[in-house]
């Protein structure tokens, strides 16, 4: 990977944010409160990962802050945006410009090659892609002469390193990854897991990351702890040993 590109605007120092930020689900006797006012700043060019335990509202906070979900309260920011503000047309446009997702499930198309892949959501937006920036993506990637092969001809961790390149292509404000390597074998998570990781050191990314496994959470720069929709704890500068102590104080369980 080449040097830093973060663009030439002058960035705030935080990518996203949420305020007092609630999303209740349902009503009556079935209401959950998936998230009880979250307060949480995502810093820019960092990578956070986001644990606890199954139900504890990751995917719902997650959802909230790419935009993909409505909140019941509070607010939630997309660097200077207020997306609780915005109508539909507005957060479509927000989501396409400013976020990247990259899923467990890699949801490549299976008749494009590599390349085509990356380069898809540009050319669906009508957008000619920063070439150079492409190159640097390209090469990061680390495919060499397989960015012509289609997806069936690539490993998991493959598919998956091509999957974090389309949304790096755009150069979002940041990439939401929820279990990124869920599906994938140790050593191709690693793999995975080392992209992301020189994305943020080599190319300035911002990197947001749900996932049930300590190894991966120790690639992040700081972990935020969930538990009943609040969060409950944080950890700079995570390793693996300490990510599995952490988890195993949520009432015993160690199944994240
Ligand atoms: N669409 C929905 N309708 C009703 N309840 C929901 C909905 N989505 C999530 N919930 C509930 O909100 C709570 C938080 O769910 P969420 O999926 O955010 O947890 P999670 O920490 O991501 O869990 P997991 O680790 O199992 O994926 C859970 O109690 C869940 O059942």
């Amino acid at each position: 990977m080449s040097t830093a590109a973060t663009g030439s605007h002058v960035p705030t120092r935080t990518a996203a944010r949420a305020v007092e930020l609630t999303k209740v689900y349902g009503s009556g006797e079935t209401e959950v409160r998936a998230l009880d006012g979250v307060d949480v700043e995502i810093p820019r060019g960092r990578f956070t990962a986001v644990m606890g335990p199954s139900g504890s509202g990751k995917s719902t906070l997650m959802h909230c802050l790419a935009g993909l979900d409505t909140v019941t309260d509070g607010k939630v920011f997309v660097g200077d945006v207020d997306l609780t503000g915005l109508k539909d047309g507005q957060l479509t446009r927000l989501r396409r410009d400013k976020i990247g997702f990259i899923f467990q499930a890699f949801n490549l198309l299976p008749t494009l090659t590599a390349l085509e892949n990356i380069t898809l959501p540009s050319d669906i937006a009508g957008r000619k892609p920063d070439t150079a920036w492409l190159d640097t993506v390209v090469e990061a990637v680390g495919l060499g002469d397989r960015l012509s092969h289609r997806p069936a001809e690539l490993s998991g961790g493959q598919q998956q390193r091509v999957a974090c390149a389309r949304a790096l292509a755009s150069r979002p404000e940041l990439i939401f990854g929820d279990e990124p390597t869920g599906n994938l074998d140790s050593r191709s998570g690693a793999e995975v897991l080392g992209f992301l990781r020189r994305s943020v050191d080599e190319l300035g990314q911002t990197i947001v990351m749900v996932s049930h496994d300590p190894t991966a959470a120790a690639y992040a720069d700081h972990v935020l702890f969930l538990q009943d929709g609040r969060i409950v704890d944080e950890m700079p500068e995570p390793t693996t040993d300490k990510v599995i102590e952490r988890m195993k104080a949520f009432d015993g369980r160690q199944d994240g």
